[in-house]
């Protein structure tokens, strides 16, 4: 069963599964082993390679897989007007559906920028303002700053910016091949695309597992549980800014989206 292909709501439970899953882990499993194996095993340290690439870089990461699925989205809608016959649908309508659609993720864009700007201000100064800092001796009150300059973020009360980051990243993905799966399912286009296509959209699911794997280690092995269900919760303002809060306020919708 393809995840995608379930509603956004059933699929945006899958965050708040993790975590409750790593907090009945995390709580099974005694502090001292919980220590013991984060020395020993590699993929639960903060250096690890793929905590590294697809956490640290999760902006990278995502800006690639994003531009893919928006720009299969934008080929696939405006592809399917060539379709239709011309006598229903002219060259206009053809570069008019593709300049919308461009609008639109070009405001997802934006949007998620600006949405997780807000949150790690939000995340960054309730750390300083909790008797957090940058040690040592760091003027920056950024966290990720704080780590760019080789200084350990300390002391103050740490929202989990992994929960924040990567369910807010991930249900953008998930929802965006959700919208592709059902267009492509109610336009019977299934067919129609090379195995190419079939290949990297498996790779965009790879990834999305591999930030599930990254937040069930998080889950488990980091923070406290408040910092863990707060940052899980501040997972979910783009999507519910994006695929709840515009689509339905029309005018802002026909404002920013396509349709
Ligand atoms: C017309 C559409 C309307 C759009 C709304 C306005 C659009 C305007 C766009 C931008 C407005 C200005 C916003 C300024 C953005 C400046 C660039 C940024 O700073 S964006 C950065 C947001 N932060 C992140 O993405 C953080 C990513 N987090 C990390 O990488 C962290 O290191 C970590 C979560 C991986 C680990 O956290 P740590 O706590 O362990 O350090
Ligand atoms: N899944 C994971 N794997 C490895 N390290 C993780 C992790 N989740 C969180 N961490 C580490 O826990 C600390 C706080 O993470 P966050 O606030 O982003 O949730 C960070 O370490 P550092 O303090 O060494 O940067 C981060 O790298």
């Amino acid at each position: 069963m393809k995840l995608s292909l379930l509603p956004p709501l059933i699929i945006s439970l899958i965050y708040p599964c993790i975590l409750f899953l790593g907090l009945f882990l995390s709580a099974v499993i005694s502090d001292e082993t919980k220590s013991y194996q984060k020395d020993r095993i590699y993929l639960l340290r903060s250096s690890n390679i793929i905590n590294e690439i697809f956490a640290y870089n999760g902006n990278l990461v995502w800006f690639i897989l994003f531009s893919f699925v928006a720009s299969l989205q934008i080929y696939i809608r405006s592809h399917t007007f060539i379709l239709l016959p011309h006598d229903i649908v002219d060259v206009d309508s053809k570069e008019n559906v593709r300049a919308k659609l461009l609008k639109e993720y070009m405001v997802k864009f934006l949007l998620k920028v600006f949405i997780l700007f807000v949150c790690f201000l939000i995340i960054d100064n309730i750390f300083i303002l909790t008797g957090g800092s940058c040690a040592p001796g760091g003027a920056t009150r950024s966290a990720e700053q704080c780590k760019a300059l080789g200084g350990d973020w300390l002391g103050g009360f740490d929202i989990s910016g992994h929960f924040c980051f990567l369910t807010n990243i991930s249900l953008i993905l998930w929802i965006e091949l959700h919208h592709y799966s059902k267009y492509t399912e109610e336009e019977e286009l299934q067919s129609r695309i090379n195995k190419w296509i079939k290949r990297s959209l498996i790779v965009v699911e790879v990834v999305l597992y591999i930030w599930m794997f990254l937040l069930l280690v998080t889950s488990i092995y980091y923070h406290t549980i408040l910092e863990k269900i707060l940052g899980c919760i501040m997972g979910y303002a783009c999507p519910l800014v994006m695929y709840w809060l515009i689509p339905n306020q029309p005018r802002m919708k026909s404002l920013l989206y396509a349709f």
